[in-house]
């Protein structure tokens, strides 16, 4: 899916860094979305080269594009990955001592990508410089059971924000995950507690998975124009 955002060449730098990074013989992770993917076709470009890595993919569209580059496949069943590389839609706190906090999911994939990096050694995050913010403020994607999308949208507007049911651009109706569930998008305005909210939604009965990921990102690698800069920061 297109979505707003950087440059293909500010993704594809951000996708090549994160790739060099992954070791022979590592379980990778790969994420969903536009720069997820120049992060997958980089690692494609590393195994035809002789690297041997196995990928798990967080998304239909990840497992297709890594089937088509030439990455070997495994699943959470047989690995763990070593590392997990993906995308996000706004990143905030980066340069201050703890993580990066993120909202992912504009791709509808944050609950198999959670699951993946939470589940990482190392979580790699690949961004272009319109990802970047002070604070989190976009809407926030939740995935919800779909008889709970009336109960869940009640209790989001009861913890202050205003959930819209998302549609699908090329399907009469909602957007249907790739578990088969909805996504409400919820605004908050500026988030200034990420962590309190991520419990206070993660514990509402019916939502599957939202897109705050909070304390999970070891590392961010932004593609700019002439390069890339990686945080945090080598001292
Ligand atoms: O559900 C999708 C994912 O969380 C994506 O990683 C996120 O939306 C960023 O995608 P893109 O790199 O295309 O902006």
């Amino acid at each position: 899916m297109k979505r707003p955002g950087g440059t293909d060449e500010q993704k594809r730098r951000a996708g090549e860094s994160a790739a060099r990074v992954v070791s022979d013989g590592d379980v990778a992770g790969l994420g969903t979305g536009s720069t997820a993917a120049a992060a997958i076709r980089a690692l494609g470009r590393r195994v035809d080269a002789g690297l041997d890595v196995r990928g798990i993919p967080t998304s239909y569209q990840s497992r297709s594009l890594a089937r088509e580059v030439g990455i070997p496949l495994t699943t959470l069943d047989d690995a763990l990955p070593d590392i997990a590389i993906d995308g996000a839609d706004q990143v905030a706190g980066l340069g201050r001592d703890d993580s990066a906090d993120l909202i992912k999911g504009g791709g509808a994939a944050h609950a198999r990508e959670k699951l993946v990096a939470a589940a990482a050694d190392r979580f790699v995050v690949v961004a272009d410089p319109t990802k970047l913010a002070d604070a989190l403020d976009a809407p926030v994607p939740i995935e919800v059971l779909s008889d709970a999308v009336p109960a869940v949208e009640a209790a989001l507007s009861a913890l202050g924000g205003e959930p819209t049911l998302r549609a699908a651009e090329r399907k009469d109706g909602p957007v249907v995950t790739d578990n088969g569930n909805l996504v409400v998008d919820c605004a908050f305005g500026a988030i200034d507690d990420p962590a309190a909210l991520s419990a206070d939604v993660g514990t509402l009965p019916g939502v599957v998975e939202h897109g705050l990921f909070v304390g999970l990102a070891d590392e961010v690698h932004v593609g700019v124009a002439d390069g890339v800069d990686v945080y945090p920061r080598e001292s």
